[in-house]
Parts: C-alpha cells; sequence; structure tokens
C-alpha cells in the first residue's frame, strides 16, 4: 500500500517522540512491503517563530492531502507569554477544527510490566481497558473569549448536533467492547452539561438499547477513575473533562509517555459519512499487551466485512514536557502506540497496528523502560526504547498468524 503522512514535530520533546514513531513505521513499512511517504510540516511555536502562524496555511493544506496525520505536541515557555498575541496550542486546536476531527479516543490499558511506575495499587490496575471518547471541537475550548481591566470569560456552548455525533461514537464503540458506556458531565451545575445528559440518555434509548448508560459526575468521576477504574469501558465526556481525566487516565498506566490518541471525523469532506470506530474499536483491547491479539481483530474485521479507514490525527496524549526537552530520555511509546492508530484507523492494516502494539508490549516486558518509568534504574532513552520496539517487530512477524 502507499500512504501520504503529513509529520508534525512541533515543539519540544515532539520531534524526539515523533522521530521515534516514524522510525517504527518506517520498519512497518519495510517488513509488510508498504511504501509510506513522509512529509514534515510546522505547527505550533516553531511555526510561530518560522512562519508567524502556529498552524500555517501550507501545513493545513498538506494534511487535507494526507491520508493520516502523525502529530509530536505543541508549546513551550517561550511561547508562554500570557499576553502573547498568537500561542502554539492554537494551532493544534485549530488543526482539529479544521479537520473536523471531534471524536478522540484516548485507550488506557496499563501493560502488567509498568503497573510498578503508576502510583496507583496495582490490584486496582490489573484488568483495566478503558476508552475515553473526548469531545474535540466544541465547547469551552472554541467558545468565545474576552478580556477586559477587571475580567475575562471563556464561553461553553455545546449543540444538540455536536453531542449526538460524539455520544454516537462512543455507543458504536461500547457495541464492540463491552457495551457499557459512562457518560460524565456536570448536570448538577452546568446548562451545557444537562442538555449533554438529556441528549446522550435519548441516543443511547433510542438507536443503542443493547448498550447500557451510566451518567457520572465529573468531579466523582475523578476520584471513581483512581479507585475503581476496572468498572469502566468507553467513557464519553466533554472536550475540557476529556482532556483533564485522561492526563489522570495516564497514571493508572504509569506514565504520561504512554497513552497514544487518534482524532477521528467523519471521513474526508464529501465522503460518506461512516464509522471508522466500528473496525477499529475491538482493535482497541490489545492496544497494551496484546490480549486480544489479532485473531480477534480479524475476527472483527470479519464482522465489519471490509476495513473502514478515514483521516485522522495521531498523538500521544503529553505535551512538549518542557523539563525534559533536547535531552533523548523522553518515553516514545505513547508517540509509537499513536503510529498504530494510525495503521489501523487511517490506512486499514490491522494486523500491522497489532504487530506494532505487540512489539511495545514484547519491549516493555523485557524491561526496556525510558527514565519516566525506571526512575532508579538504568533507563533507556527514546532512540533505543524505538530501537528495541523495531527489533521485535521483526521477531513478531517471523509468527506464522501474523504473516501478510
Ligand atoms: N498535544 C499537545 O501538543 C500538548 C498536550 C499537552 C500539553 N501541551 C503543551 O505542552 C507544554 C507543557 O505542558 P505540561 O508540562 O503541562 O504537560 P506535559 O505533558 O508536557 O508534561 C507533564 C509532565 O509529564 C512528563 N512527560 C510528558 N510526556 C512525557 C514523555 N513522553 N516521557 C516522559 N515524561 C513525559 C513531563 O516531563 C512533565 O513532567 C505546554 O505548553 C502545553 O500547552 C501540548
Ligand atoms: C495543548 C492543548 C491544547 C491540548 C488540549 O487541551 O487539547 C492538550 O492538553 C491535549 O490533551 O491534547
Ligand atoms: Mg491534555
Amino acid at each position: 500500500m502507499r500512504a501520504d503522512i503529513a509529520v508534525l514535530p512541533g515543539d519540544g520533546i515532539g520531534p524526539e517522540v515523533t522521530a521515534a514513531a516514524v522510525a517504527v513505521l518506517q520498519a512497518v513499512a519495510h517488513r509488510f512491503r508498504h511504501a509510506f511517504d513522509f512529509a514534515p510540516h510546522d505547527i505550533g511555536g516553531i511555526a510561530i517563530d518560522r512562519h508567524g502562524d502556529p498552524l500555517p496555511p501550507s501545513t493545513l493544506a498538506a494534511c487535507r492531502r494526507a491520508d493520516a496525520v502523525l502529530l509530536g505536541a505543541v508549546g513551550g515557555p517561550q511561547w508562554s507569554d500570557p499576553n502573547a498575541r498568537v500561542r502554539p496550542e492554537q494551532g493544534l486546536l485549530a488543526l482539529r477544527k479544521g479537520l473536523g476531527l471531534y471524536a478522540n479516543l484516548r485507550p488506557v490499558r496499563p501493560h502488567p510490566a509498568t503497573l510498578g511506575a503508576a502510583p496507583i495499587k496495582a490490584h486496582l490496575l490489573s484488568g483495566v481497558d478503558l476508552v475515553v471518547v473526548r469531545e474535540l471541537t466544541g465547547g469551552i475550548y472554541f467558545g468565545e473569549k474576552t478580556r477586559s481591566a477587571d475580567g475575562a470569560s471563556d464561553l461553553c456552548s455545546y449543540s444538540v448536533a455536536e453531542i449526538e455525533r460524539v455520544v454516537r461514537r462512543a455507543c458504536v464503540l461500547a457495541r464492540l467492547r463491552r457495551g457499557h458506556v459512562t457518560s460524565v458531565d456536570k448536570a448538577n451545575v452546568l446548562e451545557t452539561s444537562r442538555l449533554w445528559r438529556e441528549v446522550a440518555a435519548r441516543i443511547a434509548r433510542d438507536e443503542f438499547p443493547d448498550v447500557t448508560l451510566e451518567h457520572q459526575l465529573v468531579d466523582s468521576m475523578a476520584m471513581h477513575l483512581l479507585s475503581k477504574p476496572r468498572a469502566y469501558d468507553v467513557i464519553v465526556t466533554e472536550n475540557m473533562f476529556g482532556d483533564i481525566l485522561t492526563d489522570e487516565a495516564s497514571m493508572l498506566a504509569g506514565s504520561m509517555g504512554l497513552l497514544p490518541s487518534a482524532s477521528l471525523g467523519d471521513g474526508r469532506s464529501g465522503a460518506p459519512t461512516h464509522c471508522p470506530i466500528d473496525s477499529a474499536c475491538a482493535a482497541e483491547r490489545p492496544a497494551m499487551d496484546g490480549r486480544a491479539g489479532v485473531s480477534a481483530s480479524r475476527e472483527s474485521d470479519a464482522r465489519d466485512g471490509r476495513r473502514q479507514t478515514t483521516m485522522g490525527l495521531y498523538e500521544p496524549i503529553h505535551g512538549s514536557a518542557p523539563d525534559i526537552a533536547g535531552r533523548g530520555i523522553a518515553n516514545p511509546v505513547g508517540a509509537i502506540l499513536s503510529g498504530a492508530l494510525l495503521l489501523r484507523h487511517s490506512l486499514g492494516l490491522e494486523a500491522e497496528a497489532a504487530c506494532v502494539e505487540q512489539a511495545v508490549a514484547a519491549t516493555l516486558e523485557a524491561g526496556v523502560f525510558s527514565a519516566d518509568l525506571a526512575p532508579n534504574g538504568r533507563a533507556a532513552g527514546t532512540g533505543e526504547v524505538a530501537d528495541a520496539v523495531i527489533e521485535r517487530i521483526t521477531a513478531i512477524s517471523r509468527v506464522p498468524e501474523l504473516r501478510d
């Protein structure tokens, strides 16, 4: 297969983890005889420095043309002056909005080998397997912002249609997992949350009678996520709650550096609407330790009849980590697993995606840990972790069921 992948390394550790993810995707292309073209483009702080714009029109146009976009991270102290006219983060938000990527999937499946790095008791973590579906192009992030001498405001608004489409995505995903959706809101205080709850309840009742929906207030959700994380399957929530809850959820896995994400819309403009999550949902399952394996994913292919793919943006959930940038010590696993999601959701390459996920799992099992996971032990650098994954891609691809 030929594929054009736009690569947006961004700032801080973004270029370091993106280079690792690209190296892994190149190894996949080599092993499975694909031709992936990687074209770098500026976004974020570096784009402000070079173009005066955190999302230059040339970057957005290249992303629109590409089959998929791989992004590192944006931001950093040099662009964080509160009075700055433009900020790196605006580039990322404009990209998500510009590409219509309203559903952000953030799978959380702690690997047994990294449980020791998590600040939560290990017995609470084994078997945790959840996906947060974060609404990504609405809410307070995109409402009108005002600032005057005596105050400031950020408007939070949601339309019915914005809530319907993301809740539908979550329900479709749940249907192919354990059939359970937790909708998170703040309906005891916010009007947008009361609408969210009403719409979520209607969609689940009318369109997904086979899915169990529960509602949870975001403050107590933050607590339950740590005290009973195994209770959750699919969590759907608005933009800002999803941002905060997923950084919290990274502590279930052991590090911010471990979690990948896929941001999806309805496909290219003009293309028929379909749900890429249909085919990808079961495939979220092997994300960290390969327990469900390739055969489960192939079963899902068979159910779907054919692979469904869509353009998407793939990025680790972490930021530019200015405190460790430039030292070659960042954990590239979140970026590498984002590359696996890219193979699955945008290129329809399930066996290749599972191969990357299994190679990451085998790397962690072998104790190849970056500094965030091995504070007192011998830590592997960013490139060493990537090399270890690449080595295992070759080894895993000798397993008969993974041969193409
Ligand atoms: N998607 C994105 O581009 C994105 C996401 C979050 C934050 N940011 C930006 O990043 C900048 C820094 O934000 P922050 O410090 O709040 O969050 P951060 O995610 O950059 O870092 C939080 C902590 O996690 C650690 N960390 C993050 N990723 C890691 C990795 N791969 N390996 C090892 N350790 C890792 C960092 O060292 C830091 O201690 C800000 O400008 C923020 O806006 C960007
Ligand atoms: C950098 C920032 C705009 C971004 C967000 O809040 O969406 C980040 O925190 C994330 O989680 O991707
Ligand atoms: Mg965030």
